[in-house]
This record gives C-alpha cells, structure tokens and sequence, in this order.
C-alpha cells in the first residue's frame, strides 16, 4: 500500500507551498471572506467559493473534521478597499431607495441560490457582520489604547504598532504610496479606520453606539472578529481572492497581531490564522470580472443561454486555482461536453456493459494515488478531473468505477451520481417550444427516415431549426437535439 501524499498547500504569507499541520489535531478550522451583499454576485466572485469549497472539501477527504465559516458583509465594505469612498450598502440602498436591511437580504439569498447552484456545501456557519458589532466593539476597545488613534472621522489603527506590517502583501508601507487615499491626519499612509464615525449631521441607515461616538465598524475589523469569535486564535486556514492579499488580509493580521498580544499571547508573528490562501481572478478579455464597475456576468445569465451551472464549476476545477481563468462562451461550451460525457459515461454504470471488463487492482491503486497526489498538492484538480476520467474510460467492472466516482466527486462536487443527461440539458430562455412538441417532431421525423420519405424528414429538421433547435444526427454524444 502506497503511503497517502502529505496535503501540501500554498501559503501566502510565506509564498510557498507548505505541508499542512492542523493547530488542533485532526481539525482543520477555515475562514473564508464572503461576498458584501449589495449586489448581485458575478462568476468571477464565485470562484472564490468553488476554491474555498474544494479545499474543504479536500480537508474532509484527507480525514480533517472541517470546520468552515464563511461570512457575510452587510456593513463597511466601501467603495474603496482602503478608507475612501461610501459605504457600498448605503450606496446602493440610496440608489434603489430602498432599507439596507432588505438589500442585503435579496442579495444574500442571490448569492445562496448561486452557492447552491453550484453545489457548494453549506459550512458550518455564515456569521453575518451586523450580528456581531458588540464583539467589533470589544476588540477595538481591546487594542485601542496600544495601537489606535482617534481621528474626527473614526479610530484608525496605527500600523507601527505591529512587527513587520504588510509582510503579506509585500508592500510597502511608505508614505505617499499611491494605494491609500489620503485622510488627514493619519500618521502612516497604510493606517485603516477601524471604526468611521457618522460625520456630524448626518444619519446612515445601520449606525451603532461605540465608545468614538456614533458609527459603523471598519470591513476589517469585522473579518478579524468574525473569525476569531467562532475559530479561535489561530486557527488554521484563511480564503479570500487575491485582491485580498493586498489589503484586506494586511489589515486583518495587523488586528490579529494587536488582539492576540493584548490577549497575553504576546506572538508578534500571530496572525490569526496559520495559513493564507488565495485564489486567482476570472478574467474577461477586456480584464477583471467586477461588481463595481457595473458590468458583470451572473450564472443566472450564463443557465438562461443554456448551461448547465455545473459547466461553470467544471470551467473553474479545469483552471488551477492560483492561475488566471480567463472567461469564453467557448470555454464554457467545451466545459459543457466534457461534463455531458462524465455524467453519460457514469450513466451507463447502471448498465450491463458492453466491453468485457477486469478488476486490475493495481491499476486501480495507481490510480488512487494518481488523484490523491494532485489533489493534494495545493489542490491540483486539473490532473485530479483526468484521473477520474481515466478510471472511466478503463476497464473495471462497473461497480468498482462507482464507488470511484463517488470517493472522487466528494471532492470535486460534479454531482455526477444525481445529474441526468436531460438536467444538463437546460433550455435556454429565449426558447418558445416545449420539450414535449421536440419529441413529438422527432418522433415525427425518424417514422419518415424510416419509410425513406427524406424529402418530409429534412422538412421536419427545417421545423425545428427555425425555432432554434439543432437537430444532431449521428451525435457522438448521443445528444439528439441542443436548443441554440
Ligand atoms: N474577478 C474575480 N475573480 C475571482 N475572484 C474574485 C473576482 N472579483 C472578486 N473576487 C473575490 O470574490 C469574493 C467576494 O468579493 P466581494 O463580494 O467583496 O466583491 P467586491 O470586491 O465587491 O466585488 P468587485 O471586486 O467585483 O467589485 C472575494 O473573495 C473577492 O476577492
Ligand atoms: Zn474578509
């Protein structure tokens, strides 16, 4: 028996590739930044939580009692990722004038139906930032005498305060670094608000008491509280996009460092959490996927062309998760059939087959190793996709392919055991004709072919095309018609 490969996972913190050591023995605890809910979703933000679902995925498949929490902002993200800008809830709720409560709610359940849609797996918690401004509170009150300064517009944290600040971004922290708006009288360019008082006159729509007056709590300071409230310090795994190495996280661990050597933990090294991890973007040609920017694709637009969402995860698991994906209506076809031929190949496990098959238990114990390897060297799912496809195309008896498919796709999450060829065929939402007026033109159509009249057959297959039906004889897939 091959010993199984070391989980082996890529740590920005240290930029390299690191074998994973649990803080607590057999756990692995997992904080993953969630979405600010003040619009819909685009693709790109969900490959932040198809990675993050892999790898707790992975985490269960290598025997780690997983926790993951991934949360929830419905306060303090602004418009900028540094101090400038409005709050991008009260924004949007002025435009739509709407109640930010019930912004965040449509677009909370939003991004839930695309992580259902996508089959990621519930974590064991969504913390919703407004539920915990008393903890927000607490812990700034907590390092506000050592490492804050209080300014008229909020209590900013002083990042001299902490060893080595930026380390993650590798940035510099100079002054006049172009990066971070200036906000008169911060005494470093990089120090953050951890709390942004309600300018004077003014009321916003989610304002709390606070020791600094009237407020709201800074976007970090939520990630920070929000992790260590349910994980503890440290815990083991930190997710976010890459857009979060710059910033965000910096700020998070310069909190962290802050809260923990008050706690008497006295680590100046401590950042909250073991190890960093970052997925890379979605990319569209014209450059990154954004929701800021107005223009943004949904998996809602991408199911009402006609593909399965699950092609979208598939896109997602054939790009390693720290390369750049770039986004194509082509790629996402190709992506399509490859789904389509996993889901008929594991279809057809449930019948008799028709090559004479063997039991090779060392070909299968390669195998194993094969996609035990890949997935767990920093979560190489390209290679672990070809692995099942390769038990598939192979030669083992059916029942020995399924309890693969199963053991694989806990991993990979096709839901290849429940999808059905006709699920995967979605119709697209400018199509007028039903399902069941197809079936009944091609019934139609193969009684002419059978009785030789090609003449009524092309005519029924010209019917169909102009309604946007393609009909597709002799189909490798066996696909007998795809609505386009
Ligand atoms: N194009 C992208 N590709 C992959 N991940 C992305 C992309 N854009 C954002 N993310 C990630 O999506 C997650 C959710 O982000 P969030 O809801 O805060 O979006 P946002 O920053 O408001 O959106 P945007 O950056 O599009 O304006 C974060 O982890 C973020 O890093
Ligand atoms: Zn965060």
């Amino acid at each position: 028996m091959e010993p199984s490969a070391p989980l082996t996972l890529f740590n920005s913190l240290t930029r390299r590739a690191e074998p994973f050591q649990p803080v607590h023995e057999g756990e692995a605890r997992v904080y993953t930044c969630g979405p600010t809910v003040y619009n819909y979703p685009h693709i790109g933000n969900m490959r932040a939580y198809v990675f993050a679902d892999v790898l707790g995925r992975t985490l269960s498949f290598k025997g780690y009692r997983l926790t993951h929490v991934i949360n929830i902002t419905d306060v303090g993200h602004l418009t900028d990722d540094a101090d400038a800008g409005e709050d991008k809830m009260e924004r949007m709720a002025a435009a739509q004038k709407q109640s930010i409560w019930d912004i965040a709610e449509h677009y909370k359940q939003a991004y839930w139906a695309d992580v259902r849609a996508l089959n990621i797996r519930q974590p064991a918690q969504w913390t919703v930032a407004t539920d915990y401004v008393e903890q927000m509170i607490d812990f700034a009150k907590g390092i506000a005498a050592k490492h804050c300064y209080e300014l008229e517009s909020g209590l900013y944290f002083d990042v001299s305060t902490v060893a080595d600040y930026g380390r993650l971004a590798r940035a510099q922290t100079d002054e006049g670094e172009g990066r971070i708006e200036a906000v008169e009288g911060k005494r470093n360019g990089a120090d953050f608000a951890i709390w942004r008082k309600t300018p004077p006159g003014e009321t916003r729509q989610m304002e709390w008491d606070s020791p600094w007056g009237k407020g709201a709590p800074g976007w970090h300071l939520e990630c920070s509280v929000m992790s260590g409230a349910v994980l503890g310090f440290p815990f083991d795994i930190h997710t976010g996009g890459i857009d979060h190495r710059e910033i965000h996280h910096p700020n998070e661990i310069a909190q962290n460092q802050a809260h923990c050597c008050t706690n008497g933990l006295d680590d100046a090294a401590n950042s909250g959490a073991k190890v960093w991890m970052h997925n890379n973007f979605l990319v569209e040609r014209s450059g990154k996927m954004s929701k800021s920017s107005g223009e943004f694709l949904r998996l809602q637009l991408l199911i009402d062309k006609g593909y399965h969402p699950l092609a979208y995860r598939l896109l997602c698991l054939q790009a390693h998760y720290r390369s750049e994906l770039e986004f194509s209506w082509e790629g996402l076809g190709a992506a399509l059939t490859r789904l389509k031929r996993l889901v008929m190949a594991v279809g057809k496990l449930d019948q008799p087959s028709t090559k004479k098959q063997r039991q090779d238990a060392t070909e299968l114990a390669a195998n194993r190793t094969w996609f035990e390897t890949a997935i767990s060297n920093d979560l190489n799912t390209p290679e672990a996709i070809a692995a099942l496809e390769d038990v598939l195309a192979g030669l083992q008896p059916n029942e020995v392919k399924r309890a693969i498919v199963e053991e694989y796709d806990a991993v990979l999450g096709l839901d290849l055991l429940n999808l059905t060829r006709a699920d995967l065929r979605i119709r697209p939402k400018s199509a007028t004709i039903t399902d069941d007026e197809i079936e009944a033109i091609l019934a139609a159509r193969r009684e002419a072919r059978a009785a030789k009249d090609f003449a009524r057959s092309d005519a029924l297959r010209d019917e169909l095309a102009a309604q946007g039906v393609e009909v597709m004889d002799g189909d490798p897939l066996g696909w007998e018609w795809k609505l386009g």
